[in-house]
């Protein structure tokens, strides 16, 4: 009734238009208030100014210009100034804020305030900027050193994220004296953290032992060994052990050498292979077992264990270092001990699990008709390997009720292979189920159950504790732990993480 009223219509548009006009004004106000108070409360302190100027005297860029600038742009204070520019970033919609000359931002750090400015001057015939730092003169002592600090870790860990990931692989020259025996292509592999299926709880166990890795390197000086994590990849071909260490690498944004044994002439060959590796990088070796066993490289057990151990890793450190096997069983215990490789991950077959977790991402499908009977079929203990899975869902993706058919065509043929028939088909997806059973570990407890199932070594754990024990009660706080899926996350010793 009220409203249908023109005059109290207007009362109310009228009412409406005041009332935001002075919230709109109220912003205003209160950001002037700010900046008011701002200027009082410099005057009731004292203030030391440092200046980091773009370039040296002879003219050569200052380096810590350019830290300054990216830890600046990665500030979120600097969306508060007046003027910043946009730029593109180096990856697809990335956009980076640089402070515009004269502008100024805000920083605290240690509890102390601190700020910017991007100082522009012109002198006739050059233009030079130059970052001031204002830092009150009370703070100075105790924040300047742990500041500049903070800014080199955080612009280095910014750097590294940027960076295109490279493969390095083994130059054919064996120009072992003069440098050069790693060649470098960009790495584009698409498999990522979120496009390998297994277990979530197990990849985020991974994840946060790569995080924790990082984070350690004091830990790793204090006990006087190497900063370097090891991991062991194992499971039947085409179970995505390949995918998973490039899903590391890009996780890490470290670069990835790809050292292949049969190309390493010997020992030494390996030992300068690794000399030559930069920190900040994964080291891969695939099919470890097959190389020993077969006898497929001149390289010696020595010369793998020392590789393993790191030892000649003296000119950089931060290094992951990555074994795939198709099966422990066969291994030199040797490689297999306690604190060589301090991860141990199986990669199992196919089941219904990590079979839904295929569908979904090859064919969109998060649930079916025919998934009931797929699962019927896993229970009965038919299987293939993911990359089985994966193929026939590719060819299938415009069909998934054909794709889910022809999975399920295959799985039988798997089954009745297994009972004894024979065929070309199921020749090929019986090796991968046999493959399994050769696959699991004798000294093995079973842990999740899906995707990529986690396994505990119970015997090497235990002569693991007994060895490490010492430590365990003379160190605080250990730097890694020791998980099994399913199982809360319990605080070990010595960084032995079997899953
Ligand atoms: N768990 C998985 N999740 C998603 N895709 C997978 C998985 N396992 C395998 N694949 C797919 O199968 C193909 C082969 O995988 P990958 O090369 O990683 O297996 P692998 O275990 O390294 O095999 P091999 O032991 O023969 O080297 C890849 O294209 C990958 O995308
Ligand atoms: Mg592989």
């Amino acid at each position: 009734m009220f409203l249908t009223n023109p005059i109290s219509l207007l009362f109310v548009a009228a009412g409406v238009f005041v009332v935001l006009r002075l919230l709109l004004r109220g912003t205003t106000l209160l950001y002037l208030l700010k900046k008011w108070w701002r200027s009082i409360d410099d005057r009731f302190h004292v203030y030391q100014f440092y200046k980091v100027p773009e370039y040296n005297q002879s003219f050569e860029e200052n380096q810590l210009y350019r830290k300054i600038s990216t830890y600046l742009s990665s500030l979120a204070s600097i969306e508060e100034s007046d003027f910043a520019n946009l730029f593109a970033g180096q990856k697809s919609n990335d956009i980076v804020l640089y402070l515009d000359s004269n502008q100024t931002v805000h920083d605290t750090f240690l509890g102390a305030r601190v700020s910017w400015k991007n100082e522009m001057r012109n002198d006739g015939t050059n233009n030079s900027r130059t970052f001031v730092l204002k830092i009150r003169k009370r703070d100075k002592r105790r924040i300047l050193r742990p500041y500049l600090q903070h800014i080199h870790s955080v612009t280095e860990d910014i750097e590294q994220r940027r960076k295109e990931v490279k493969l390095y692989m083994k130059t054919e020259t064996d120009d072992r004296y003069g440098g050069g025996r790693w060649k470098s292509v960009p790495f584009t592999h698409p498999s990522t953290f979120d496009t390998v299926a297994m277990d979530s709880d197990l990849k985020n166990k991974v994840k946060s032992d790569l995080e924790s890795f990082l984070k350690s390197k004091q830990y790793y000086h204090r006990l006087g060994r190497v900063w370097k994590r090891s991991y062991l990849l194992y499971g039947p071909s085409g179970t995505g052990k390949s995918s998973f260490v490039a899903a590391m690498a890009k996780f890490l944004c470290y670069d990835l050498y790809d050292v292949d044994l049969s190309k390493v002439s010997d020992d030494s060959d390996l030992k300068m292979l690794l000399l030559q590796t930069t920190s900040r990088s994964v080291i891969v070796v695939e099919d470890l077992d097959r190389f020993l066993d077969e006898k497929l490289t001149a390289v010696s057990l020595s010369g793998v264990l020392n590789f393993m151990d790191g030892i000649f890793s003296c000119c950089g450190e931060e290094r992951i270092m990555v074994f795939t096997m198709t099966s422990t069983e066969h291994i030199d215990p040797a490689i297999m001990r306690p604190g060589r490789i301090d991860v141990h991950i199986h990669f199992p077959l196919c089941d219904f699990s990590a079979f839904k977790n295929l569908a979904n991402s090859y064919l969109g499908l998060k649930d079916h008709k025919l998934f009931p009977q797929v699962e019927e079929i896993f229970q009965g203990g038919a299987t293939l390997s993911p990359a089985e899975v994966g193929e026939i869902m590719i060819m299938n993706r415009n069909s998934p009720n054909r794709a889910l058919k022809s999975v399920i065509n295959a799985l039988q043929t798997n089954v009745d292979v297994r009972r004894g028939c024979s065929g070309k088909q199921g020749q090929r997806f019986s090796e991968s189920a046999s493959g399994r059973s050769r696959d699991e570990p004798r000294d093995s407890i079973s842990g999740g159950g899906s995707g990529v199932i986690c396994r505990e070594s119970v015997h090497t754990v235990r002569e693991f504790r007994k060895l490490y024990g010492l430590l365990r009660r003379s160190t605080r706080k250990s730097g890694t732990f020791n998980l099994s899926s399913g199982e809360k996350e319990k605080e070990e010793d010595g960084g032995r993480l079997t899953i």
